[in-house]
């Protein structure tokens, strides 16, 4: 008994329920047929290898198929057996793995990934996704609202908690840490976990609503776990993790210990570009949200609708698949981030509906009048779009979003 690149491609095979279906984009090296170039992605990807192989009879076939071929497009099909239940390293080393260099493809692209049911259910999901709107903030019909202090790093801790309070009592609902900003000698982690959650209490006390914090807990995994811990103990509600950083393994640990003390878990994505920026390589973010979703982050960055100062992959599509049914798992709250100010919050909304966070920077901070006037004025466009007005309605009541309009228009930044 042998196995060579031939064995992988099968256009009459019919996959069971029980198999992962990945679609690729495939560009084939110089020579290389298509079904040359994806025999080989299902072969790598799985248990094959450059050389045909005699296999014995002490052997069970965790072969992947690819089993269409449509253009640039194939899907490849992967047994269930193949993968370690609820280990995501696991699975990427074989769907995201070698494939990702190999020369009988001058690019590949992991579009899009059928997750079986035999395969999610070994993974927690989130533990609250988008009912963190309820059940932490008593809100049900608008966005929830957060904002990230800027400069991002270099404010002292004292500095920084007042940029939160400044925020909350201007109506934001969390504060954020930025994505670098961890356990540095200016601000240190727990003196910024302590002084911020005083703080917290204190905009709690002169709003009446539910406030909290988005600390970033990232780091090697045992130091993360000593902050959630930590996190837990002072009584906020959540982490963020820097997930594509700290790396799906470390979220995993991460998302054990938040069960245990019912925290949530807000995920940054930075690096995430690294995979997928350039459309016709690496991941996209398509699959970094499933992963993601699986892994059990409860609030994830999806881009902007195209509006914004980052480059976004389909944000509308990807809440879609976040909002979608996946065998019961609970959802994910989309976060809108990157670049937004109040003049760009009607068309947000409507792209992507009222189910979502709303992160601003430096669309706060930049206020003319400072950091309170911002978040007044994002809570007026909020609320505004909420009770069907327009922004410019709004602006007539409140002299903040008046300014942010005659600051920043609709324009969205570069
Ligand atoms: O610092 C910011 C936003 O700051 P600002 O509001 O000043 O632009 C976030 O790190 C980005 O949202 C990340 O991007 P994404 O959300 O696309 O992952
Ligand atoms: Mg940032």
């Amino acid at each position: 008994m042998g196995i060579t690149y031939e064995d992988f491609l099968d256009l009459d095979y019919e996959p069971t329920d029980e198999d992962l279906v990945c679609t690729f984009r495939i560009d084939p090296a110089t020579g290389m047929s298509t079904e040359a170039a994806a025999s080989r992605v299902a072969s790598e990807s799985s248990n094959g290898t450059w050389a045909a192989l005699q296999t014995g009879a002490d052997f069970t076939d965790m072969g992947a198929t690819t089993f269409d071929i449509d253009g640039d497009l194939i899907r490849v099909a992967y047994p269930a057996g193949l993968f370690e239940p609820g280990n995501m390293p696991q699975v990427l080393s074989c769907i995201a793995g070698n494939i990702m260099g190999m020369k009988a493809v001058d690019t590949i692209r992991l579009l899009d990934c059928e997750w079986p049911e035999s395969v999610v259910s070994a993974y927690p999901g989130p533990l609250y996704g988008s009912s963190v709107r309820e059940e932490i903030f008593g809100v049900t019909d608008r966005p929830i609202t957060a904002t990230v202090p800027k400069p991002k790093v270099g404010l002292s801790t004292a500095a920084h908690a007042q940029v939160g309070y400044d925020a909350w009592v201007g109506g934001v609902d969390l504060l954020k840490d930025d994505e670098n900003l961890t356990d540095q000698a200016f601000n240190p982690f727990s003196d910024r976990l302590t002084e911020s959650l005083s703080l917290r209490d204190d905009a709690e006390d002169e709003t009446g609503e539910t406030k909290s914090y988005l600390i970033n807990v990232t780091a090697d995994t045992r130091t993360m776990l000593d902050r959630v811990d930590e996190v837990a103990a002072q009584g906020g509600e959540y982490v963020m993790v820097d997930i594509i950083t700290a790396g799906w393994a470390g979220l995993q640990t991460v998302r054990e210990r938040t069960e245990k003390h019912g925290l949530a878990i807000h995920a940054h994505r930075a690096m995430h570009a690294a995979f997928d920026r350039l459309p016709a390589h690496g991941v996209s973010m398509r699959v970094l949200a499933q992963i993601s979703r699986l892994c059990g982050v409860d609030q994830l960055h999806t881009g902007t609708a195209g509006l914004g100062k980052l480059a976004n992959e389909d944000t509308v599509g990807i809440n879609g698949w976040l909002a979608g049914d996946l065998y019961g798992t609970t959802d994910v709250l989309p976060v809108a981030s990157g670049g937004l100010h109040p003049g760009l919050l009607p068309d947000l909304l409507d792209a992507t509906g009222t189910n979502v966070c709303v992160q601003l920077g430096g669309g706060i901070h930049g206020h003319p009048d400072g950091t309170r006037s911002g978040a007044v004025a994002l809570r007026s466009a909020i609320d505004a779009y909420v009770e069907g007005r327009s922004i410019t309605e709004a602006a007539e009541e409140t002299p903040e979003l008046a300014v942010a309009l005659d600051k920043w228009g609709t324009e969205t930044p570069r």
